[in-house]
């Protein structure tokens, strides 16, 4: 049985300086490889019938498989274990009668249609992808994203084919791996199923590192640690009464706990929104202090990344603080604000996504709509219609499965979902929308609900309910934008103290089905 874990696609195109393939390999190897693939498309036949030969005696020293990329010819000249065929290559039907029944056959897949058709000619194995853009090829297609390549496991799993083995490629580093093998994961909770990747192939990550060896064994024990945030399927609620009973304890829990609550916040917002923060019982940090990361992310109940100014400096932070929270599993609540409004933002918006796992992601219906379609069209930090309710609630949807997390848009209507049940909040009032920073705010409210309850579908039902319904009751006795902040600011604290059930009885909540 060939243990596909951590595959490595070795070539001389991508080594660092002054460093020999063998030698790249050799710590490689060293580090804890499991499959090997050799990939030169620029030397003579002889060339690479010399190179294969060297590195087959030394795979075979650590009983790692030899897979040759394309060349059926070389694969038989040298024995090696296996080949790996592309879409443009050999048809899989014809090299398997050509490498016999015994020898490993790999076919990259970047669809479902690719998939069925490398199975029924006798692939073994299947490489996905490329699931992120990367530099290592001039893609021909566009990445399948972790989105498709759920559409192929699925249908490997699912269609008595689930002696295929698939391996997700493309742009898979340390900085991902952990995001790839959770976002993939296919549950089926009615049956009690969870189909998973078998492993995942990385050319630069190893073959362009200075230190091969010590990033090899990071990547395996990456994949082997199990999943870097909290695992939150299968806790959400499936009907309103339970989702209604479990939102009402958590208020009581956010001031029992007093959880800490780290901002990278913008700069417009950051009083209000700790003022909101400590409303709630929770405890707010605002730090954009790279050098305090690591310790206020082993302090932390959640952290909250907010995108309202950034700049190049923060966007760094960002994403290192997003690396620590995923590590600790520390909840982060992320709300890409103005997505839509630049470029610069839209790219980070991606890059942000791309770098960690999100549990909740927050947005009106523009910034959503740009992380959907990866660009966007908005006027500054104001949103823009998505359409009709229904409209609003596939757009959360979509973007949940996508992304694997919760997802909510905010208006008039909140929508939540995480991708399986879907709930829209009618609580609020449009005082909320005269007040710059009421969305950010919320986005701290649903960091203190999210850090003393696991199951964060509940927990962002419940930041909702509880801001909206004091919202309500704060715009009931003002009269105005300015004296409805510091009124909305006594309701919201008011809920978690003694009025629970006055809360409770106006929650106003749909599920969708
Ligand atoms: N017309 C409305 N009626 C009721 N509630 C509303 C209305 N508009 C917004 N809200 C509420 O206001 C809060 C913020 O939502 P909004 O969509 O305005 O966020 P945002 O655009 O991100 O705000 P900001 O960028 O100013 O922080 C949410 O709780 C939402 O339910
Ligand atoms: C007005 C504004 N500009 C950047 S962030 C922010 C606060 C509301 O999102």
């Amino acid at each position: 049985m060939v243990d596909y874990t951590l595959y490595l696609v070795a070539s001389q195109s991508f080594l660092p300086p002054g460093v020999d393939l063998l030698t790249q390999i050799q710590y490689a190897l060293e580090g804890g490889i499991t499959v090997l693939q050799l990939r030169e498309k620029e030397i003579t036949t002889a060339a690479f019938v010399r190179l294969a030969k060297q590195v087959l005696a030394l795979a075979k020293g650590y009983n790692v498989p030899l897979i040759i990329n394309d060349r059926v010819d070389v694969m038989l000249a040298v024995d090696a274990d296996g080949v790996h065929i592309g879409q443009d290559d050999m048809d899989a039907a014809t090299v398997r009668q050509l490498i016999g029944s015994k020898k490993i056959l790999g076919v990259s897949t970047n669809t479902v249609e690719e998939a069925q058709k490398a199975i029924n000619n006798g692939a073994d194995y299947i490489g996905i992808g490329a699931i992120f853009h990367t530099q290592t090829k001039a893609l021909t297609v566009p990445p399948c994203g972790i989105a498709g390549c759920r559409e192929i496991i699925k249908y490997c799993k699912l269609t008595q084919q689930s002696k295929i083995k698939t391996v997700a490629i493309g742009g898979i580093n340390l900085s991902n791996i952990q995001r790839v093998k959770y976002q993939t994961a296919i549950q089926i909770p009615k049956d009690n199923i969870q189909f998973t990747l078998d492993g995942v192939a990385v050319v630069t990550a190893i073959i362009s590192s200075a230190d091969a060896k010590s990033d090899t064994k990071a990547l395996k024990e990456s994949w082997n640690r199990g999943i870097c945030s909290r695992l939150d399927l299968n806790l959400c609620p499936r009907n309103l009464d339970t989702l209604k009973q479990r939102i009402g304890s958590i208020p009581e829990n956010v001031l029992k706990t007093n959880p800490l609550i780290h901002h990278i916040t913008n700069n417009v917002v950051k009083n209000f929104s700790a003022n909101i923060t400590l409303a709630v019982g929770a405890s707010p940090i605002m730090s954009e202090e790279r050098a305090e990361i690591d310790d206020l992310s082993r302090a932390s109940g959640a952290l909250l990344l907010n995108m309202g100014t950034l700049d190049t400096q923060r966007t760094e932070t960002m994403l290192y603080a997003v690396k620590k929270s995923n590590e600790n599993k520390v909840p982060i609540v992320f709300d890409p604000v103005g997505a839509g409004a630049s470029n610069f933002r839209a790219n980070a918006t991606r890059e942000f996504l791309e770098s960690g796992i999100m549990n909740v992601i927050k947005g009106n219906e523009g910034e959503l709509l740009t992380i959907l379609k990866g660009k966007g069209a908005m006027k500054g930090v104001d949103s823009i219609s998505c359409g009709t309710l229904e409209d609003k609630v596939h757009l959360v949807e979509e973007i949940s499965l996508r992304e694997r997390t919760v997802v909510v848009c905010t208006g008039r209507h909140d929508v939540i979902s995480d991708g399986r049940c879907t709930v829209v909040c009618s609580n609020g009032h449009p005082v909320l929308g005269q007040v710059t920073g009421t969305g950010c705010a919320l986005g701290s409210v649903i960091a203190a609900c999210c850090a003393v309850e696991e199951d964060t579908f509940s927990a962002t039902v419940a930041a909702v309910a509880w801001y909206g319904i004091a919202a309500e009751l704060a715009a009931a006795e003002c009269n105005g934008p300015g004296s409805f902040m510091p009124t909305f600011i006594d309701r919201l604290s008011q809920v978690q103290k003694s009025e629970v059930s006055l809360w409770m009885s106006k929650v106003d909540l749909e599920m969708i089905q």
